[in-house]
């Protein structure tokens, strides 16, 4: 069973194209990250995905039938705008907000208090939006997304605004709504979360999916050209034949991209280390690493990086 199937949707407002024969699959249990820079998409997908629109062209499929909105009873939809009731008390909130995805309001209320000791704000239940911060108005926000446990979770850039101690709570939570099973897709343009978090993504550049798939499959894709070293002593090693840059820091460290495309030619850090050691350089550590999947985005998308 697939959760999501997107088949080739295209999305023009006006002249614009927005969307462009978009194609991907989300399976119950993983966590799916949606990539790109700022207007390239993401937020118009998603809305397609749960019929806010309607594809020019394309077909959504949810839970392996054509889209209706029946299915929208599994679906949990966080927005990007965020908004809730200001007047209304945040409590009251959750409640009608689960009595409108069909629960009573004695679930919904049991639920809603359940959620919000696990998020750490139950001494906001009482209170008036209005009087609650962005970071808590987005957990209360969160609240009414999950409160009918739905089996798929679409957040639109839910970390932004986060402070880190909030934004951990957030992954971890999501982190645990993935091991239950449920699929999660979230935009965002962090992409050491989405290192940290996803088993697949994609990532979307003018509308158009430039890289799709396995987070770990994508990243075996790439040669191992990065090279990880402290040091103490002389650094003239760094400028060794097969590198291409090297960035020192303080406390005797330095990052190194190695040359050699992986192609053609296969990146080999070994001259670097023997050269270090005929030099008496002492290395206290030496580690060749795969691209960041910041460095593949960036190749990917020529730099068009906005976070
Ligand atoms: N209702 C609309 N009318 C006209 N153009 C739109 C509309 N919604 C989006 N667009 C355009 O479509 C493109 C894709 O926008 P979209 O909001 O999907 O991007 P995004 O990847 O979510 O961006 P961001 O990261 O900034 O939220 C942009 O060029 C945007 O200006």
């Amino acid at each position: 069973m697939a959760t999501v199937v997107l088949d080739k949707i295209r999305k023009v407002y006006e002249t614009k194209v927005a969307v462009e024969g978009l194609s991907l699959r989300i399976e119950p249990g993983t966590m799916f990250g949606l990539l790109g820079p700022n207007g390239s998409g993401k937020t118009s997908s998603i809305r397609m995905m749960i019929g806010i629109t309607v594809p020019d062209s394309g077909t959504v499929t949810l839970f392996d039938k054509p889209f209706e909105r029946d299915a929208l009873k599994r679906v949990g939809y966080l927005p990007e705008e965020r908004g809730l009731y200001k007047k209304m008390n945040v409590m009251e909130q959750i409640t009608f907000m689960g009595q409108l995805r069909g629960l009573s309001a004695t679930e919904a209320d049991k639920r809603g208090k359940a959620w919000a000791e696990r998020l750490q704000i139950t001494e906001a239940l009482p209170k008036k939006t209005e009087e609650l911060s962005k970071g808590m108005q987005q957990k209360i926000q969160f609240i009414t997304a999950l409160i009918h446990e739905p089996e798929l979770i679409i957040m639109d850039e839910p970390f932004s605004g986060l402070d880190p101690v909030n934004g951990a709570l957030l992954q971890d939570t999501l982190m645990d709504l993935r091991r239950e099973g449920k699929a999660i897709l979230f935009s965002t343009h962090r992409m050491d979360q989405v290192e940290k978090m996803c088993d697949a993504i994609a990532l979307i550049h003018r509308g158009r999916i430039v890289l799709e798939g396995n987070m770990r499959e994508i990243k075996s894709r790439y040669p191992k050209n990065r090279v990880e070293v402290t040091f103490e002593g002389d650094n003239s090693f760094l400028r060794n034949a097969e590198v291409e840059s090297a960035e020192e820091f303080g406390g005797g460290m330095a990052s190194v991209k190695l040359r050699g495309d992986g192609i053609t030619t296969m990146p080999d850090a070994q001259p670097l280390l023997a050269e270090a050691v005929a030099r008496g350089t002492r290395i206290s550590r030496f580690e060749v690493k795969e691209p960041t999947l910041e460095e593949i985005f960036i190749e990917r998308v020529g730099g068009a990086v906005d976070a």
